[in-house]
């Protein structure tokens, strides 16, 4: 059988639903995934006075072959977008301003220490996301940076997010599209604090200051990441989902929700539809924990099915904000850019398959048996050869295809890096 007699085939099987694959294929062209740029080199960023990783992450794994400039890791980025389906964002940290050999400390940062990115976003069509880093630096030694009892520690650290906020204005102006501006900090304590409520009061009063410049949403949009626990921060961590949730909703700011930030048998895809009533729009940072926040390369599993289905039976395609999180030094960084963001891609795809308004009428006549069996039959219905077709309308490689391209890059770039 040709392919294209297997995707007749395939999409007819759907159609019988009164599904379209053509328009589900126009909705998932219009969905931009927020690809994180840390994927390429551990989190290293080109500061002149580098710091290791702090904060209570870590990545573990020494693949060779890592990005050590920007210049690589833009053009990792590049090769793995080249096989990904669609347009999508780039999602930058911080710590990856170009200071042409100054030290330039996180206070001082300006936009024009992005400009070779935004001129490299424009020259591919991309939209910037921005984060401040609060983490990897001689002030956020001890795990606390917007809460740190030291005024003057605090202060810093405003001034960063202040500063970042500028810098997403700047992406925003440029490249005609809005760059989310995500603050997550570490703060926390490893044992049993004597006092939760201060930190979180002066976390509220820092947010107040970094927010008290407008900016306008057509260039930034402001959204706040929360944390059950991190390395070093086991027993509280100030920033928690009810701090951010109520700070967010009564500033009308982002709730930006991380796949690897809650209790282990706690899910992000059931928070969506409660979020989403009470906020026009979510972030995420989509990741893969494994027993902890682990940050594992993303893979089509329930819950990332289970993420792309609410999103489409919410019908918010266009109010949730898709971003990646997840960190693999263990293998090709540009191979785990590429299966994590596809695999974003397909669970959007899988959901948009679904025949999603028969199977809220069931839940609602109470016929559960029907509902249960049609969940389960969808799992093996021919979605690989309709993501094989979308594959080849955008132009990338179809199923393991793009690997080869993979592993020729390994061999004429990566493995003749010195990292
Ligand atoms: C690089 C970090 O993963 C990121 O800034 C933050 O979003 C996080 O998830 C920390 O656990
Ligand atoms: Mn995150």
């Amino acid at each position: 059988m040709t392919k294209e007699i297997v995707f007749e085939h395939a999409k007819a099987q759907y159609e019988k639903w009164g599904i379209s694959v053509d328009e589900a294929f126009d909705k998932l062209k219009k969905v931009p995934i927020s690809i994180h740029c840390w994927q390429g080199d551990d989190i290293g960023g080109f500061e002149v006075n580098q710091q290791e990783l702090s904060g209570g992450i870590d990545v573990t794994g020494n693949y060779p072959g890592k990005a050590t400039t920007p210049e690589e890791l833009r053009s990792d980025m590049e090769k793995a977008m080249s096989l990904i389906p669609g347009k999508h964002r780039v999602n930058l940290h911080a710590i990856y301003a170009e200071t042409d050999g100054k030290v330039v400390d996180r206070d001082e940062i300006e936009p024009e220490h992005f400009e070779n990115w935004v001129n490299w976003a424009k020259e591919h069509g991309l939209g910037l996301d921005f984060n401040p880093t609060l983490f990897s630096h001689a002030k956020a030694e001890d795990g606390l940076t917007l809460t740190h009892p030291d005024k003057n520690i605090r202060d810093f650290w405003v001034q960063h997010c202040m500063k970042s906020r500028k810098i997403a204005e700047y992406f925003g102006k440029e490249l005609g599209t809005p760059a989310l501006t995500n603050i997550w900090i570490p703060d926390g304590y490893k044992d049993t604090p004597s006092d939760r409520l201060t930190p979180r009061k002066r976390l509220k009063d820092a947010l107040d200051e970094i927010y008290s410049v407008e900016i306008d949403e057509a260039y930034n949009l402001d959204a706040v990441e929360s944390k059950l626990f991190g390395i070093g921060s086991e027993a509280y961590v100030v920033g928690s989902h009810e701090f951010y949730m109520g700070y967010a909703m009564q500033n009308n700011k982002l709730c930006l929700l991380d796949t690897g930030h809650y209790h282990p048998t706690e899910v992000v895809s059931n928070k969506l539809s409660s979020m989403l009533l009470f906020s026009e729009k979510v972030a995420l940072h989509v990741s893969r924990p494994v027993r902890w926040d682990s940050d594992h390369v993303v893979t089509l599993d329930d819950e990332l099915k289970e993420i792309g289905l609410e999103i489409v039976r919410n019908d918010a395609l266009d109010r949730v904000i898709i971003g990646l999180d997840f960190f693999d030094a263990s293998i090709n960084r540009v191979a785990a850019w590429t299966i994590g963001t596809r695999n974003m891609i397909k669970s959007l795809l899988y959901a948009l398959l679904m025949p999603n308004e028969h199977l809220k009428q069931l839940q609602d006549e109470g016929n559960y048996t029907e509902r249960l069996a049609l969940l389960e039959e969808f799992k093996t219905y021919p979605f690989g050869a309709i993501w094989d077709k979308y594959c080849e309308e955008m132009n990338v490689p179809a199923q393991e295809d793009w690997l080869a391209e993979v592993k020729q890059y390994e061999d004429e770039v990566l493995s003749k890096r010195n990292s």
